[in-house]
């Protein structure tokens, strides 16, 4: 199906987060829409697939003018979206989900969506049990689960929104070959994304918005440089880590272990060293979020114990660790990061010590408009944190950390970021470890994980392997390290 945005324009109150913006789709091919944090890719995307409606333009199928002004009717038009985060139902099972939406003659025969499903999974080679609760699926399980749905309500146009985001690398490359099969039967695919190496694998053209406008289009291949400077209107250049020297200890930990219902983590001896980043790889939920909230004092261990700047910190409460300056930074910045609802500046408010039973909100105001302006976070003091886009909102976590910041504890840190705020992000992080924090961060991109790690843990099914300098590892053989048995590859950190 041939898919045309005309001049699409909306609004929200002072924003314009799309300007007279169109796009033109042709059946059978895959199309990028790149843009930085904020330039209004989910609100185009979300005003084809009836999430939003449009103050003003027109969507066209076929050359057919159509309004479309809920998902139903998107999916009517044949018309069908990924979320990065999957709308889907996790205490249903697999079958249920695949369920939904799905309308018959008054009733839906559960036999027949089990067979379609199960052919549908086999096609594209993806392992999905029909009688699983969605909750026990990887992120990249339910998304492929939420493909095959919209594919079984006959969608003919499929748009993704970063939809490699926490996914494995295999399920990355089934993924990319079931969109690759269906662009070549003749499907139109819209592919948003912050990451040039996959629009470079994937896609056949890209569409580039800034500040809600169309800023220009190119045929892929196309040099990173190119889009680089379409969407940032500036070339950007990569951080240098300076290499670290071991010499003060800031966190040891002796024969740890934590115990969770899912999964129970085992570490042996481990020391990182001041100003030191380690870099923990691995599956999902293999154990490496485990450390991260053990370290930050919202874990305990069954056993072990655990030394921060020479402090004992076993088993002390909260309260001890913030006042260490240690800082956790989570993967969800709305669920557990920010707190939805409340301003900037409430947050700023929330963040410092109180000296009187009052909050003092002129000082705070004063602390927020310098956090705006340090953090170059694209907000107002009183713009609710869930209107921010996700850099921004990443530039407001980072904003709040403790000063002086001794350990930093972080869940894939730029996750959902566009280029120029991942660069930005590890510039902070960088000096900041030049001042002497220590970070552990996890993340399921390998190149981050490459790029500016000193060290990295492998972790896998719940046990770690010894710290490997960078310098003695590629990202295939972190790959193949994270795909392995540790015993097979490499010495654990287990307990001896
Ligand atoms: N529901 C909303 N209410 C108010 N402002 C919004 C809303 N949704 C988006 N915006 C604003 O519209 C602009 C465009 O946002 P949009 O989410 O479309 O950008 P994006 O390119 O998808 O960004 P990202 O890459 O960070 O997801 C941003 O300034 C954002 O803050």
């Amino acid at each position: 199906m041939r898919v045309e945005l005309q001049n699409i324009s909306k609004r929200f109150g002072s924003v314009q987060a799309n300007d007279q913006v169109s796009l033109l789709v042709e059946a059978g091919t895959i199309h990028g829409l790149l843009g930085e944090n904020g330039a209004g890719k989910s609100t185009l995307v979300k005003v084809l697939s009836g999430f939003i409606s449009r103050d003003s333009g027109a969507v066209l199928l076929d050359e057919k003018s159509v309004e479309i002004k809920t998902p139903a009717n998107a999916i009517a038009a044949g018309i069908g979206m990924l979320h990065q985060d999957p709308l889907d139902f996790p205490p249903l099972s697999v079958l249920d989900n695949f369920m939904v939406g799905k309308t018959g003659t008054g009733f839906i025969d559960r036999g027949r969506s089990l067979r379609q499903l199960q052919q549908l999974a086999a096609h594209f080679n993806f392992n999905l049990n029909g009688y699983e609760t969605v909750n026990n699926l990887t992120v990249g399980e339910r998304q492929q689960l939420e493909l095959l749905r919209l594919l079984s309500l006959g969608v003919s146009t499929l748009i993704l929104d970063e939809p490699t985001t926490g996914i494995s690398a295999s399920q990355k490359t089934a993924l990319f070959e079931a969109v690759k099969q269906l662009a070549a039967q003749g499907k139109s695919i819209i592919f948003v994304s912050h990451k040039l190496e996959d629009v470079e694998e994937l896609c056949d053209r890209v569409t580039v918005l800034r500040h809600g406008k169309v800023i220009g289009r190119a045929e892929i291949p196309c040099p990173d440089a190119v889009l680089i400077e379409m969407m940032f209107g500036r070339e950007l250049a990569l951080p240098l880590k300076p290499q670290t020297r071991q010499s003060e200890a800031a966190l040891q930990l002796e024969k740890i272990r934590v115990d969770t219902d899912r999964l129970s983590l085992h570490l042996g001896d481990l020391t990182v060293y001041k100003g030191e980043v380690i870099g923990l790889a691995g599956l999902e939920g293999s154990g490496q979020e485990l450390l991260l909230l053990l370290c930050a004092g919202l874990l305990h261990s069954a056993s072990g114990q655990m030394v921060i700047n020479g402090m004992e910190m076993t088993h002390k409460p909260y309260q001890e660790y913030l006042d260490r300056g240690i800082g956790y930074l989570p993967a969800d910045r709305l669920k557990e990061g920010l707190v939805s609802g409340l301003s900037i500046h409430e947050h700023v408010a929330l963040r410092t010590p109180a000296r009187s039973f009052f909050v003092d909100w002129k000082e705070t105001l004063k602390q927020t408009v310098q956090a705006i302006a340090i953090f170059n976070i694209r907000g107002k003091p009183n713009t609710p944190v869930e209107r921010l886009s996700g850099g921004n909102q990443q530039r407001t976590q980072l904003a709040l950390l403790p000063v002086p910041l001794n350990l930093l504890l972080m869940e894939h840190p730029t996750r959902g970021l566009d280029i120029e705020s991942v660069l930005w992000v590890w510039q902070q992080l960088i000096a900041r470890c030049q001042t002497g924090t220590t970070i552990l961060f996890m993340s399921s991109d390998l190149d981050e994980i490459m790029r500016y790690s000193d060290r990295v843990i492998v972790f896998s099914g719940g046990q770690a392997s010894r710290p490997i300098a960078v310098a003695d590892l590629t990202v295939d053989r972190l790959g193949e390290l994270i795909g392995g048995r540790l015993s097979d590859t490499m010495e654990p950190l287990a307990i001896s």
